[in-house]
């Protein structure tokens, strides 16, 4: 996993949530253990980490989809029934990497994009002029195979900088918010890659128990992000109505209250049920007004579908 920069504190974080807590003892410790005694944790740069999963140092990989075709690897998709992709060359070694489960943070765009006043305006205006790049890898192969030959310049960080100093004339580089991008005057020209964090395994620990356990409790985290936990008591006459409040998954869960004897006294039934949280707000509103009370609304930690 992504030892510093912004991949690092949310990679821990996951690996909390899916139950795989790191047992860190110091804050530059570059290996460390986990609860579970046969998954141990290597922190590296996001860009080697693709290398340390192709060579065999590790067998599974957090880091973005943008670096795992960087380094090269042919990445081959799972679980969706798409079809394989390449991207950044061929695979020499053979070592493909296997894209287990997208892990929803790190979204971005690699662009192309040029000054907004400048003489590019299309892909075609690049050929034979210069680009600057932290990708130099993926660079290559969008404009080989668009038949497009620039000089490509490897820079380290700091590429929108590069036009403005006679560096180069165009940049592939990471966009987010834009931000970067407008403040040093840079219009995007053209879409080179999709990416976010992917849990990425080579290919031949694919069908590891241990493995797949760790992609089942990663995808358990991504799966309960963003929804909610709602309990709540209703009068059984109201039930059709709540239900009809709360579609949910599979419907909700509905319970007996148990009285002092065991026995439902109250007329009332307990109803649990998973709710997307940009609904929570306007569910709650129509719960109470079919007849809920005694709402409570709490956090999934995970949920394993
Ligand atoms: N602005 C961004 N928004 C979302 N994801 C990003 C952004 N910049 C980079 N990423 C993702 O994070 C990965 C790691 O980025 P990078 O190697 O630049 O590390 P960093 O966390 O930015 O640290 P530093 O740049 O200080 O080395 C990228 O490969 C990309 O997948
Ligand atoms: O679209 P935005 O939200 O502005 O984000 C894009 C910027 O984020 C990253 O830079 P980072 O901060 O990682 O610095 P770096 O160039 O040194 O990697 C990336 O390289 C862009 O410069
Ligand atoms: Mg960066």
């Amino acid at each position: 996993m992504p030892n510093k920069g912004r991949l690092h504190e949310p990679t821990m974080e996951l690996l909390e949530r899916a139950g795989l807590h790191v047992e860190r003892t110091a804050d530059r410790q570059l290996y460390a253990d986990t609860v579970d005694p046969e998954v141990t944790v290597l922190f590296a740069r996001a860009a080697d980490i693709p290398e340390y999963v192709r060579d065999g140092a590790a067998d599974l990989g957090v880091t973005g989809l943008d670096q795992a075709h960087e380094s090269g690897a042919v990445v081959e998709a799972t679980g969706d029934g798409s079809e394989a992709s390449t991207a950044g060359g061929e695979d020499a070694d053979g070592a493909a990497l296997v894209d287990l489960v997208d892990l929803g943070y790190g979204r971005c765009r690699l662009v192309l994009a040029a000054p907004e006043d400048g003489d590019i305006t299309e892909i075609d205006d690049v050929d034979g002029r210069t680009v600057a790049t932290e990708f130099p890898n993926v660079t290559r192969s969008f404009f080989d195979s668009r038949g497009i030959a620039p000089d490509i310049v490897e820079v380290t960080g700091a590429t929108e900088l590069t036009p403005h100093v006679e560096m180069a004339d165009a940049i592939v580089d990471i966009t987010s918010t834009g931000t970067t991008l407008k403040v040093n005057r840079l219009a995007v020209i053209a879409d080179v890659l999709e990416s976010s964090v992917r849990l990425f395994a080579r290919a031949n620990v694919v069908d590891d128990p241990k493995v797949g356990q760790v992609a089942t409790a990663f995808e358990s985290v991504v799966a309960a992000e963003g929804k909610r936990y709602l309990m709540m008591n209703v009068p059984t006459s109201r039930l059709e109505a709540v239900k009809d409040v709360i579609p949910g998954m599979g419907g909700p869960t509905v319970m007996d209250i148990a009285g002092e004897n065991g026995e439902d006294e109250s007329g009332q039934v307990a109803v649990h049920a998973v709710v997307d949280e940009r609904r929570v707000f306007e569910v709650i509103t129509d719960l109470k007004a079919v007849g809920a009370s005694d709402i409570l609304v709490t956090e999934i930690e995970r949920l394993v579908e």
